[in-house]
């Protein structure tokens, strides 16, 4: 058929004439977007070659550890580029790439989180313009660091002791004698962590506390590809987040009025952060921001580590003598049951003396800490990454994935494996490294601002558990498992497993 008959065809046709004039003009926005508006400088990293027009690398979105490695290995530094719809990436590895990554001053943080993870709801539109407003990161991390500082834990310990105790008797109290860790122990952290940043009305009202977990959840869910490439689509990844936003943000405007009413005070975080003057929707920011930082690797190491000592005999009596000892030392009635000594433990035990516990927490973070770290070139000019000219053009994204330390075999042996013996004086693989050869609790510029409080809640969880418990892993049938299933390396953050696994518990008396 000659050319002027096809064109004679579409034009006869309306709906063929729509169809092709938007195709054509896809193509033209694809090819200008790939090859100007998207052009990396040319000491940019190389660009990977599944750097498809509009969306950018699928694989980082699709299996994000398989891919990164595969695209490492195939560049002579270990770093590359790629983009995420407009954003564009640089992804560094290596020694060198570490270094730099963790410890540039010219990388922002909260500027690489906010877009790449893309989970922040936006509240400021609720707005009343009532208290005082100032920068969100500096805000955050003030609020934080005060309200995670020694004074506060000694004043909260007996609580955060009360409502560990709670859940572990729902355990015991539980007739199927079957619980999944996953579920309950990730609901201890999660009341934990309100008890440290958010209001005792919903810390003590166990329906308050389940809508709260909804709303995180729902906006934790919502960090789709899409929503992180296509901010302003009105993707429904959006708008469940905006919904989730909106209502916590007047469950809380209501915790506050009532507050007001009554003339109550209280002695928790909120409270202080309403004396301080602060805005609702900076509270709310701040509470969802802190439950994103914590929540999310407290609660699921706090799970995983219970499977790993259920399917380690050995890490278990280890554990169970630390719990004893350090227990008996305390204890007003030795002859009391074990759950019972570990009530007289002081904040200084709790937080010193409990290191085989600490050792499995750290395999277990090695180990779920997955994904990508994440930050921006802030500082307006190119950064050199140390190889010949190459650089990290301004403006670009800056990804490290964890597993490029954590999964490397050199360092850790047999590295998928859950081996707490691995940080023995003897063995010390995550000393290997003159830097940074564990980045499990941040390192660099920005260490964990919540280590101290992760670490206290975890070795309360779980020598309470210890002591209340025998316990074995079992899979959904109700058959036991004698080895912790795998990890999904290729997800992009700490999570609960695909398949549900369940501890079966008996009480123990002594
Ligand atoms: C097992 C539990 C936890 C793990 C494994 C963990 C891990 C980390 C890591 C790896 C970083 C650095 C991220 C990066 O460099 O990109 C970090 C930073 C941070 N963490 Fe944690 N974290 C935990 C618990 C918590 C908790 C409970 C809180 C607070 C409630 C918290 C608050 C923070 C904050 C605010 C930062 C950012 C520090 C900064 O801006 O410089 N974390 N954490």
């Amino acid at each position: 058929m000659a050319l002027l008959d096809v064109l004679g065809l579409i034009t006869a046709s309306p709906t063929l004439l729509l169809l092709v004039s938007s195709i054509t003009l896809f193509t033209a926005y694809a090819v200008v977007h790939t090859f100007f508006i998207r052009r990396l400088p040319s000491n940019a990293p190389p660009e990977v070659r599944d750097n498809v027009p509009i969306s950018g690398a699928i694989g980082f979105w699709t299996e994000r550890w398989s891919w990164f490695r595969r695209r490492r290995d195939q560049s002579k530094t270990g770093n590359f580029s790629f983009h995420a719809g407009p954003n564009t990436i640089v992804a560094l590895s290596g020694d060198k790439g570490r270094q730099l990554f963790f410890d540039s001053k010219d990388l922002g943080f909260a500027e690489g989180y906010a877009v790449l993870f893309g989970q922040a709801p936006k509240v400021k539109a609720h707005d009343d313009g009532e208290g005082k407003d100032d920068d969100l990161n500096n805000h955050f991390s003030r609020r934080l660091t005060y309200l995670l500082k020694n004074e506060q834990f000694r004043k909260k310990l007996p609580t955060l002791i009360s409502d560990t105790q709670e859940a572990i008797d729902a355990i015991r109290d539980d007739p199927t004698g079957v619980t999944n860790p996953f579920d309950t122990l990730y609901r201890i952290v999660f009341r934990l962590t309100i008890r440290m940043v958010g209001p005792d009305e919903i810390a003590d009202d166990p329906k308050l506390l389940e809508e709260t977990l909804q709303y995180f959840e729902m906006i934790d869910n919502s960090a789709t590809a899409t929503s992180v490439m296509f901010p302003k689509l009105p993707s429904p990844a959006v708008l469940k987040r905006t919904y989730a936003g909106t209502r916590l943000y007047f469950m809380l405007e209501n915790i506050i009025k009532k507050r007001a009413a009554s003339d109550e005070k209280h002695d928790d975080a909120l409270q202080y952060m309403l004396d301080q003057g602060d805005r609702t929707y900076k509270v709310v920011e701040f509470i969802v921001g802190a439950l994103f930082a914590g929540l999310l690797n407290s609660g699921i190491n706090a799970a995983w580590v219970m499977c790993y000592l259920a399917t380690s005999p050995e890490w278990l009596a280890k554990a169970q003598a630390e719990v004893r000892n350090t227990a008996s030392k305390y204890a007003r009635d030795p002859t009391a049951p074990l759950r019972y000594q570990l009530d007289d433990v002081p904040l200084e035990a709790w937080e010193a003396e409990f290191p085989v516990i600490d050792m499995c927490l750290r395999d277990s973070i090695r180990l779920n800490l997955l994904g990508t770290a994440m930050r921006r070139n802030i500082s307006g000019k190119a950064i050199p990454t140390g190889n010949g000219n190459e650089v990290i053009p301004p403006d670009a994204f800056v990804t490290y994935a964890t597993g490029d330390i954590h999964l490397d075999p050199e360092i850790y042996i047999d590295p998928h494996k859950w081996d707490p013996s691995r940080y023995l004086p003897e063995r010390g693989e995550d000393k290997k490294k003159s830097v940074h050869g564990f980045v499990g609790w941040g390192v660099g510029r920005h260490p964990c601002l919540g280590m101290r409080f992760a670490k206290l809640e975890q070795n309360i969880i779980t020598a309470y558990f210890i002591a209340s418990f025998d316990f074995q892993l079992q899979d959904k049938h109700g058959s036991k498992l004698a080895v912790a299933p795998q990890i999904d390396f290729n997800r992009h953050s700490a999570h609960k497993p695909k398949d549900s696994l369940f501890l079966k518990v008996a009480p123990r008396e002594k």
